[in-house]
């Protein structure tokens, strides 16, 4: 097999994260970067690439074919792709990530702000330390079954534009002792293009806020990954119906920090940090590795 991805020019990259979400961030405006799962899988292996949970490309939103239909209501399109170089439909803490990089790259003023996803158009808004992003507001549509360890746990399938589980564990103890190392089993009926499974404990009221509770997620893509924005909206969305409430408040810890979220009438607001924490160049040339999951999919395909 061939290691050669792409001509031998090196290519710009950010590297970024948001509660310890992190992605490789590759700035293509013009959509010219032949951009291919095996590269992305490359980039974000950990050991032999530069390491992410998943790679944003950003890209103008009138020079994609998935997201020039939105050229007229936001100027970039985030190009999300998860770990293992299959596209997802949303990430949060993608595009906070994504929103901040387009600050500091002065490819965008600041303040309130639209960007172009996959699953539809979002507003984000850059605050002093946090940036918040409006994702649309999580629908429930019934249950599920997650297993860990032949353990079986019933969840609720929630979509947030991406599809997730979210699975309710009785205490924090519980939480932590999950062996989230392999994906928990699912039904491929219910999730025919896979899911994201979220698991939540209830933790300590805290001020401020109306629900408190921790996750862990495993994520379509990606693996156990520190945080999970539109997981985070998920699990916020089931305790709040499970406290009989539509709208309100709740800090959802994730191994990676406090992510919180506003349910209101219309939107799913993920508020949380995020942040730029390298720039640099990569030779595509150097990443010479094999990846036998994109092989077979490629093969397959
Ligand atoms: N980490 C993300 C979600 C990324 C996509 C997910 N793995 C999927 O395949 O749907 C977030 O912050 O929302």
């Amino acid at each position: 097999m061939t290691g050669v991805l792409l001509d031998d020019a090196a290519l710009d990259y950010a590297k970024g994260h948001g509660t310890g979400n992190d992605f490789v961030i590759l700035p293509d405006p013009q959509g010219r970067l032949p951009l291919t799962p095996r590269l992305v899988a490359a980039l974000c292996d950990r050991r032999r690439g530069i390491g992410a949970d998943g790679v944003l490309r950003v890209v103008r939103a009138e020079a994609h074919p998935d997201a020039a239909r939105y050229a007229g209501e936001a100027e970039w399109f985030m190009d999300y792709w998860n770990a293992d170089g299959t596209h997802a439909e949303m990430c949060g803490n993608g595009v906070r990530v994504y929103t901040r990089y387009l600050v500091e790259a002065g490819l965008a003023a600041g303040g309130e702000m639209t960007v172009a996803t996959r699953a539809g158009v979002v507003r984000t808004v850059v605050g002093p330390d946090e940036i918040a992003t409006g994702l649309s507001k999580p629908r429930l549509y019934g249950q599920s079954v997650a297993r860990v360890e032949a353990r079986r746990y019933v969840g609720e399938s929630v979509d947030v534009g991406n599809p997730h589980l979210v699975c309710r564990v009785a205490d924090i103890p519980a939480l932590a002792a999950l062996d989230l190392s392999t994906s928990p089993e699912f039904s491929d009926a219910d999730f025919p293009a896979g899911v994201n499974v979220e698991f939540s404990a209830p933790a300590v009221p805290l001020p401020g806020v109306d629900l408190h509770v921790r996750m862990r997620v495993y994520e379509r893509g990606s693996g156990e990954t520190l945080s999970c924005g539109s997981g985070a909206c998920a699990v916020a969305a089931v305790a709040l119906a499970d406290a009989g409430l539509s709208t309100g408040r709740v800090a959802v810890d994730v191994p990676g920090g406090r992510l919180t979220i506003v349910l209101d009438e219309e939107a799913c607001w993920l508020m949380g940090p995020a942040v730029i924490v390298a720039t640099g160049t990569v030779d595509p040339g150097a990443l010479d590795v094999r990846l036998p999951d994109v092989d077979s999919r490629e093969a397959a395909a």
